[in-house]
This record gives structure tokens, C-alpha cells and sequence, in this order.
């Protein structure tokens, strides 16, 4: 079967590259014309998968895969991105926090005009997270790969997340090679061979996965896969921007949350969290992590937005 043919088969409705349009003038079959009428992203996820697709092709050839290979027998180990969020979650008694460096978003905006990505890490770190999301993508968060490099070389000790929308393997190797301790596998994107092969290779180069899924077909489908450790539900639909975090409750009921349990996943609950009372909410609801980034990248004082997320001052709990 052909990679859509495989990924409508499960469910997964965004489109990895625009359908094949006719050339200019072409005058063939009908249904081959309708295709061209049909090539625009049907929503921001598919807008940034097809771009991000053409990004990748372009920076292999910058990179190739052969150098990134030799580049990571050089680098340095990764740190323990899911031993730090179990112990963070065992000292502090609350969900152990990745704070997400996040100068804008495509459904927010812009949250900081004057953005310094090391500052903001080390506050956060300051702060008590456990463990840092940097989004590198350029355009549509403002982020970059630099941020990753020179939040790593700043001496932040905690594991960082590569925040990208991985549609290719090459961006895994591209990641260690940049200082990520884990990255990101959306199953919105990704087949369940994909993420398979991807959760291999990330064992292989030493980094964590975070799988992130959005609705109950998707958990279902990554609870039938081996070996995952970390599961988020994003709270907001990448599809449609809208967050609502009872979605992390509706997906931790029933069979899903008992297997979830049972195999001791991690699940971190992501988007949309703002107060105590959020906090609180998605923690009875059984995570054991959350993923941040608005409400405390706004703040004029992330350290402080951190203690106003949690309630506490959660350094030293
Ligand atoms: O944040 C967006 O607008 C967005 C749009 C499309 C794809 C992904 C998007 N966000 C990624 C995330 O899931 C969040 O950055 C992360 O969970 C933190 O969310 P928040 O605390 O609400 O900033």
C-alpha cells in the first residue's frame, strides 16, 4: 500500500504532501483535474506537515544523513529526559513540569517581542521544571535550532525536547546532533510503522520519544505499539486550535487509562494549563507531567510564572 493509503487505513486524516496536481493546460482525465482544485492544506497541522516535508528536503541537502551519523558518534551523551520527570514528580508530589520555550504560535501569536530563549530556559530552570520543550521551528513558532544549541551550551542541566513536527528520520539525527535529549512523534502524521521504526531509532541514538496523541483513536493506536514510555494528550486540537483539557480526563477513562497504568506510561498532559486549579484537575485525571508554554513564557518573570502555575514555589518542594 502506498504511505496515504496506510495512513487513512488509520485513521489519520492529514495528507503528508499535496495531492499530484495536473501541469498547466492539461486536459486528461477529470479526476485528475479535480485533484488541483483539492491541493490546498485543509487545516494548519497539513499547512506545516506539507511545508515541513519540502523544509526537510532542503536541509538534507545541507546536511546529509552520512555526515549527521558521524556527528553524533562525536556528541556527548544525552541526559535522562523521563528519569528527570519521574524524579521531579516524586520530590514535589505534583506533575513534574516541561517548560516550553515558545516565542510564538500559529493559533497565539507572538507571546514575547524581546526573546531571549537562554534566559527564558534558565528561569525556567530556576523555576523547578523538570525538563524543557524548544520549539525549532521557524516559521510558524519563531523557534529555531540555534535556540536548542545555545540553551545546551548555556550549561542548562535540564533534558530538552526538541519540539518539531518530525515527518522524516533524518530530523532525529538532525535533532542529537543539535543538543535534544528527546523529540517529538505526533501520531496525527505518523503511520504506526513510522513511529515504530522512529521509537528504534531514538533508543538507538540514546534520546526519549514523546508520542502525542489528540483523541482516542489515536491513543488507541499508540497503545498498540511497544516500547512507548511517554504519552501526551495535546489539549488543544491541532486541526482546529481549540483546547479544552477535559480531553486529557476523556482519554485517561476506561480500558485506555487501565492499560496505561498497567504498562507505568508516563502520560504528560499538554496545552491549555494556566492555574492551580488545571494543574490539579489534570493530575486527578492521572498525569504525571505537563507540558507548559503560554502561561508561563508570557510572564514577565517565567521563574515566577512557574511558582503562579503550580500554586507553590515547586525548587525546592
Ligand atoms: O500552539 C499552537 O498554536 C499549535 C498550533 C499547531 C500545532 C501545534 C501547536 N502547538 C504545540 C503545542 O502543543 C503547545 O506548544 C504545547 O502543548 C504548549 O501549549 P500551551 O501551554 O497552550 O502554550
Amino acid at each position: 500500500m502506498y504511505q496515504n493509503e496506510v495512513a487513512i487505513s488509520q485513521g489519520i486524516r492529514i495528507r503528508r504532501k499535496p495531492p499530484s496536481t495536473a501541469p498547466l493546460g492539461y486536459s486528461g482525465p477529470f479526476e485528475l483535474r479535480l485533484h488541483t482544485a483539492d491541493s490546498s492544506p485543509t487545516n494548519i497541522l497539513e499547512e506545516i506537515t506539507w511545508f515541513k516535508a519540502q523544509e526537510v528536503s532542503r536541509m538534507k541537502e545541507l546536511n546529509p544523513l552520512e555526515a549527521l551519523k558521524k556527528a553524533v558518534e562525536n556528541a556527548p551523551p544525552t541526559r535522562d529526559f523521563v528519569g528527570a520527570l519521574r524524579m521531579a514528580h516524586q520530590r514535589t508530589g505534583f506533575p513534574a513540569l516541561i517548560a516550553e520555550v515558545k516565542k510564538a504560535s500559529p493559533s497565539r501569536g507572538i507571546f514575547k517581542e524581546n526573546f531571549d530563549p537562554v534566559e527564558i530556559a534558565q528561569a525556567y530552570e530556576r523555576g523547578g521544571a523538570a525538563c524543557l520543550s524548544v520549539l525549532t521551528d521557524q516559521k510558524f513558532f519563531k523557534g529555531g535550532f540555534e535556540n536548542l544549541e545555545a540553551i545546551r551550551s548555556a550549561g542548562v542541566k535540564c533534558p530538552l525536547l526538541c519540539k518539531e513536527f518530525v515527518v522524516d528520520a533524518w530530523q532525529i539525527y538532525y535533532a542529537r546532533t543539535k543538543g535534544a535529549d528527546a523529540v517529538l512523534l505526533i501520531a496525527a502524521i505518523l503511520t504506526d510503522l513510522e513511529i515504530t521504526y522512529m521509537l528504534q531509532l531514538c533508543k538507538k541514538l540514546g534520546l526519549a520519544a514523546l508520542v502525542e496523541v489528540h483523541d482516542e483513536r489515536e491513543m488507541g493506536r499508540v497503545l498498540g505499539i511497544e516500547g512507548i514510555e511517554l504519552v501526551g494528550i495535546n489539549n488543544r486540537s491541532l486541526e482546529t486550535f481549540i483546547v479544552d483539557i477535559s480531553n486529557t480526563k476523556k482519554l485517561l477513562e476506561g480500558e485506555h487509562g487501565r492499560q496505561i497504568r498497567e504498562k507505568d506510561m508516563i502520560v504528560v498532559g499538554e496545552s491549555g494549563l494556566f492555574t492551580p486549579d488545571d494543574i490539579a484537575y489534570v493530575q486527578a485525571a492521572g498525569v504525571k507531567a505537563v507540558l507548559v508554554g503560554e502561561s508561563i513564557v508570557k510572564q514577565s518573570d517565567p521563574e515566577k510564572g512557574i511558582a503562579g502555575l503550580f500554586g507553590r514555589d515547586i525548587s525546592h518542594a
